[in-house]
């Protein structure tokens, strides 16, 4: 059941991940010592002198497949996507669920937005929490955090706990937890079961399939993962580092929106891969990003206007896969109130406000421009 591989994998997952003691605060700050030999809230490993945040990566790592005799064949409700709405990576799994119809197949619970020392927990029945299915686990009565399903796994299982995780209610295993794997199954491998007009949304045309991974490339380290690696730091330098190259990096992207025939990147005909994994960072941009993760060279509706009228076409014009899967109270709380090491007192900022404009608003200094 738990392969030899995804062993070999889990060791040297934690091998790279174990910690000695950690003072985020002086000693006068007790709340905030962190001396637990490996806590899940050490961002970066305090050996590590670069001061980098290094992602580590994902253990599980099998595919459903459409095909007889698969270990894990394509089938309705047999499958479940525990997310949760805060997270990114997370956020790619329910936009591609809802872009291929597949909210009838394949059935999804998200964690409350607070990750504490056990990782991820349910939401318990009397907590209220915006967005759709914020409950308890549906399938497991008696458990209280993502990581029991980890354990239900292996008891002495020694990676993270991590949101997208894919389950099979039939064998009770995890599939994956590795988003850009589990939306490419979703891609294709379901479409048996789905009505024509799902059938013909293609994520990944075959036409611009290598532009695609060429950019998955850079927008993955430079931007996706940029806004953590700026954010986590705990060095002047490695913050200097990742937070310049991030910003290169959407004025590349914003170059390439500008040169764009379509509203879609790489001048797609339609949505792609490519805005999928662009979106769910840029969406969290103005409201988190900014100021809790210090990318504050620019922000979105400011400073990139084909970002801004990008993200919110797809914001606006798709609802129910872009529009409706973006809870702000669970991101701007989730970062605000979880990463103790950057804001040790929780106070989540207000703004900006909206989180998002509407389509035909701007600032009110590009607004003020445009009038005149
Ligand atoms: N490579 C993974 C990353 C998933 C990930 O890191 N998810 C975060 C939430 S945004 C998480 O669950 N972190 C918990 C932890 O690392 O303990 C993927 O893309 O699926």
């Amino acid at each position: 059941m738990f392969s030899a591989v995804t062993r070999l994998r889990t060791l040297s997952t934690y091998i790279t991940n174990s910690h000695t003691p950690l003072r985020f605060f002086s000693s006068t700050t007790p709340a905030f010592t962190m001396d637990k030999k490996s806590s899940i809230l050490n961002w970066v490993d305090p050996k590590d002198k670069s001061g980098e945040f290094k992602r580590q990566q994902s253990v599980f790592r099998s595919f459903i497949e459409n095909k007889p005799g698969a270990e894990f064949p394509a089938e309705k409700d047999r499958y479940h996507l525990y997310v949760s709405y805060a997270c990114p990576w997370a956020h790619r799994t329910l936009i591609v669920r809802n872009l291929k119809g597949l909210q009838d197949i394949i059935s999804f619970s998200s964690v409350h937005w607070h990750m504490g020392d056990k990782g991820w927990r349910f939401a318990t029945p009397d907590e209220n929490l915006p967005g759709g299915n914020v409950t308890p686990d549906p399938l497991h009565s008696d458990y209280t955090h993502l990581r029991d399903i980890y354990f239900e796994q292996n008891p002495s299982y020694e990676g993270r706990f991590t949101v997208p995780t894919l389950y099979d209610k039939k064998q009770k295993r995890i599939v994956s937890n590795e988003s850009s794997e589990i939306i490419r199954m979703l891609y294709t491998e379901f479409d048996d079961l789905i009505a024509d007009e799902y059938k013909k949304v293609v994520l990944l045309p075959k036409n611009l399939q290598k532009d695609i991974e060429e950019m998955n490339e850079w927008v993955y380290n430079n931007i996706n993962n940029g806004v953590y690696k700026s954010g986590f730091a705990t060095t002047e330098e490695a913050y200097k580092k990742n937070v310049t190259t991030l910003f290169d990096s959407l004025d590349r992207v914003e170059k390439s929106l500008s040169d764009s025939s379509t509203p879609y990147l790489l001048s797609a005909p339609h949505v792609t891969e490519a805005d999928v994994r662009l979106f769910t960072t840029i969406i969290r941009f103005d409201p988190v990003y900014v100021q809790h993760f210090k990318c504050n060279i620019r922000d979105i509706r400011s400073g990139y206007p084909h970002l801004h009228r990008w993200v919110r076409h797809l914001y606006w014009d798709y609802p129910v896969a872009f529009g409706e899967t973006t809870e702000f109270e669970h991101i701007k709380n989730h970062y605000t109130k979880s990463h103790g090491q950057i804001n040790p007192f929780a106070i989540t900022p207000v703004g900006p406000l909206p989180n998002i404009l509407e389509k035909d608003d701007e600032v009110p200094s590009a607004k003020a421009v445009r009038e005149k």
